[in-house]
C-alpha cells in the first residue's frame, strides 16, 4: 500500500487539525513534539506520512501531488488559486473576509471613487473589487498588520480577516463590507482522489461522521 501524504497548514489551524484527526484514530505522537526540529512524520501502521508547512504553501503541494490531502484556511484556498478539489469545510478556524476602514470610508464606498485598498490577499481583494465594474481600485499588497494601512494613510481601506474584531476596534476601524465567510477546509489533490478514492472517502466518511456528531 502506498503512503497517503497529507499537508498540514502549521500556525493557528495545526492544533485544532491535529486534534480532529486525532478524533478519527489518525495519530502521529512524534509530530507533537514542540522542540521536534524534522519536517516529515511517518505513521507505518496506518501507512501516512504528515508535514506541517506555511499555510500559503499547502494548495502548492496538494496540487503537484507532494501531498494527497491538505487541511487550510479557505482565504489561502482563494488566494492561491491552485487546481485542488476542496471537498469538505472542517467547522473550525471560522472567520470573515472583509473590506474594513474607518467609518468615513462608508462614503467613498457609496461614491464610487477611486480607493486604494490595502490587503494581504490581493487576488481576493481585486476579484472582489472586479465584480464591482464602477469602482476603480489600486490594490496595495501589504504581508500583515494591514490595519495600519488606513491609520498611516497608505490606503483608504483594507481587505483583511476579522474574527473576533477586537483589532479593528482597537484601531479605530469597523467592517464596512463582508467579502465571504472562512474556516478551515480540507483541498484533495485531483488524482489522488480517483487513485486513492476508497482511503480518502473513508476519511472522509469519518470526519463527516465525527462533525455531525460534534453538531448535535
Ligand atoms: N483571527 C484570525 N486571523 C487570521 N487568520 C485566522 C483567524 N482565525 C482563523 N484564521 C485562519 O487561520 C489561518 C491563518 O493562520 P496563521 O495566523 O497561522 O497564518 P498567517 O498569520 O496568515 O501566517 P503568517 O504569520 O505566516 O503570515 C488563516 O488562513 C485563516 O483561515
Ligand atoms: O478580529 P480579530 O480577532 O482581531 O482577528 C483578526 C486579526 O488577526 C489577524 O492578524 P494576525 O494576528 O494573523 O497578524 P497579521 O496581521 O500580522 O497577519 C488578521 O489579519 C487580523 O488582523
Amino acid at each position: 500500500m502506498r503512503y497517503l501524504t497529507f499537508a498540514l497548514a502549521k500556525g493557528r489551524l495545526a492544533k485544532k487539525t491535529l486534534a480532529l484527526l486525532e478524533q478519527i484514530g489518525i495519530t502521529c505522537e512524534e509530530m507533537k513534539d514542540p522542540d521536534t526540529r524534522k519536517l516529515i512524520f511517518v505513521n507505518e501502521e496506518l501507512k501516512m506520512k504528515f508535514f506541517l508547512s506555511k499555510a500559503t504553501d499547502v494548495p502548492t503541494y496538494v496540487e503537484y501531488g507532494a501531498a494527497d490531502i491538505g487541511v487550510v484556511g479557505k482565504d489561502t484556498i482563494l488566494e492561491e488559486g491552485r487546481n485542488l478539489y476542496e471537498v469538505m469545510d472542517l467547522g473550525f478556524g471560522k472567520c470573515r473576509m472583509c473590506v474594513c476602514g474607518p467609518a468615513s470610508a462608508r462614503e467613498l464606498l457609496k461614491k464610487n471613487e477611486i480607493i486604494r485598498v490595502a490587503s494581504k490577499y490581493p487576488v481576493i481583494a481585486k476579484d472582489y473589487f472586479n465584480n464591482r465594474k464602477h469602482q476603480t481600485v489600486e490594490i496595495i499588497k501589504l504581508n500583515g498588520s494591514v490595519e495600519l494601512a488606513p491609520i498611516v494613510g497608505l490606503s483608504e481601506v483594507i481587505v483583511d480577516i476579522v474574527e473576533t474584531g477586537s483589532t479593528l476596534r482597537e484601531n479605530g476601524l469597523e467592517v464596512l463590507e463582508e467579502v465571504c465567510p472562512l474556516s478551515a477546509r480540507m483541498v484533495v489533490n485531483q488524482v489522488s482522489l480517483k487513485m486513492e478514492n476508497e482511503r480518502i472517502h473513508k476519511l472522509l466518511e469519518d470526519l463527516n461522521r465525527l462533525i455531525k456528531e460534534e453538531n448535535k
